[in-house]
């Protein structure tokens, strides 16, 4: 198995936090809490301290990946991995360990450009965690959820994924009917059954996501937050279906800098005793209609 065991965290910088809070706050019942940065917005899921943390910047754009490992051990594992496939790293600081509340953590750059970390030893929040419907995220064995990231090298970024860093390929959707065919590829290192998607993207440029899935316990909170992100005028990027590789039932909706935030329940576990990597030829079972979406800004030329 891979030493990197969930997706830990995600860090954003973006222009417009008042309309990031009303988003993850307001509608989709996340817990605000507060950090090093006076007007960060701070995002809780569980007894970790923040799970998605949103800085002011004055570009929007992903700031780091930030994927976990058991321990020490596990640290020095992919370290050592990274620095034998000639891709520099380096420690984070003890400040910069400080504001993300976790023991160590290296970062690199993935080939796509995308700023990664990986992690031990993150420190426990043990307040109630008070989320807005009532819900219980899904997280702890399962990670925070699953990051889909754009890129103009899929073969190298795939490549580095499940060679370097031992993720484990948990299949594929074609894009279109080009040939030779384009693919969105899964990776998962968990039950989760992705934590991670490549998907081919022409340019590269900011915001360097494409979206980030979290999932919660319940169907009605699934549709108490797709109430509230209509009522508070955000675009919905897909309307709510069930996709056919992880069965989850979702939404999409559009964040301020162009990128999406998926909003489910009822994800499947896989068992990896038995799995095999499928090739999908829908994205859905019902539902899912991407018509109404305004373009991803990774899919944008440049300005
Ligand atoms: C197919 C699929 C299964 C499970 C997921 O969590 C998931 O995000 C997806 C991807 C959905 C969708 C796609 O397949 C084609 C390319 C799309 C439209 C994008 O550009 C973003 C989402 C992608
Ligand atoms: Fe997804």
């Amino acid at each position: 198995m891979t030493a990197i065991r969930g997706l830990g965290y995600l860090i954003v910088q973006s222009q417009d936090l008042p309309r990031w809070r009303e988003l993850t706050v307001d509608c989709l019942a996340m817990q605000e809490t507060t950090g090093p940065v006076a007007d960060g917005l701070y995002l809780r899921m569980d007894e970790r301290h923040a799970r998605l943390v949103v800085l002011p910047g004055d570009v929007d754009r992903v700031v780091a990946v930030g994927w976990e490992v058991r321990d020490q051990f596990g640290l020095a594992e992919v370290a050592a991995a990274v620095e034998a496939a000639g891709v520099p790293f380096k420690e984070l600081s003890q400040e910069e360990c400080d504001e993300r509340r976790v023991e160590a953590a290296i970062r690199f750059d993935d080939p796509a450009g995308t700023p990664v970390e990986v992690f031990f030893g993150p420190v426990l929040d043990h307040s109630p965690v008070l989320t807005g419907h009532g819900q219980r995220f899904v997280t702890s064995e399962q990670g925070m959820g699953h990051v889909v990231l754009p890129t103009t090298v899929v073969e190298e970024t795939v490549a580095f994924y499940t060679e370097v860093l031992d993720f484990l390929p948990r299949g594929s959707i074609r894009m279109g009917a080009a040939l030779p065919p384009r693919r969105v590829r899964f990776m998962g290192v968990n039950q989760r059954h992705h934590s991670l998607a490549v998907c081919p993207a022409p340019h590269g440029e900011a915001p360097g996501l494409v979206h980030l899935m979290m999932e919660v316990d319940s169907l009605d909170a699934v549709g108490r937050a797709l109430d509230k992100v209509n009522k508070a005028g955000f675009s919905l990027s897909s309307t709510l279906g069930r996709h056919t590789n992880d069965k989850m039932v979702s939404f999409y909706v559009r964040a301020p800098g162009g990128w999406d935030l998926e909003y489910g329940c009822e994800g499947m576990l896989v068992d990896e005793a038995f799995y095999t990597a499928e090739e999908i030829t829908a994205d859905s079972y019902w539902g899912h209609d991407w018509s109404g979406s305004e373009p991803l800004a990774a899919f944008l030329p440049p300005a």
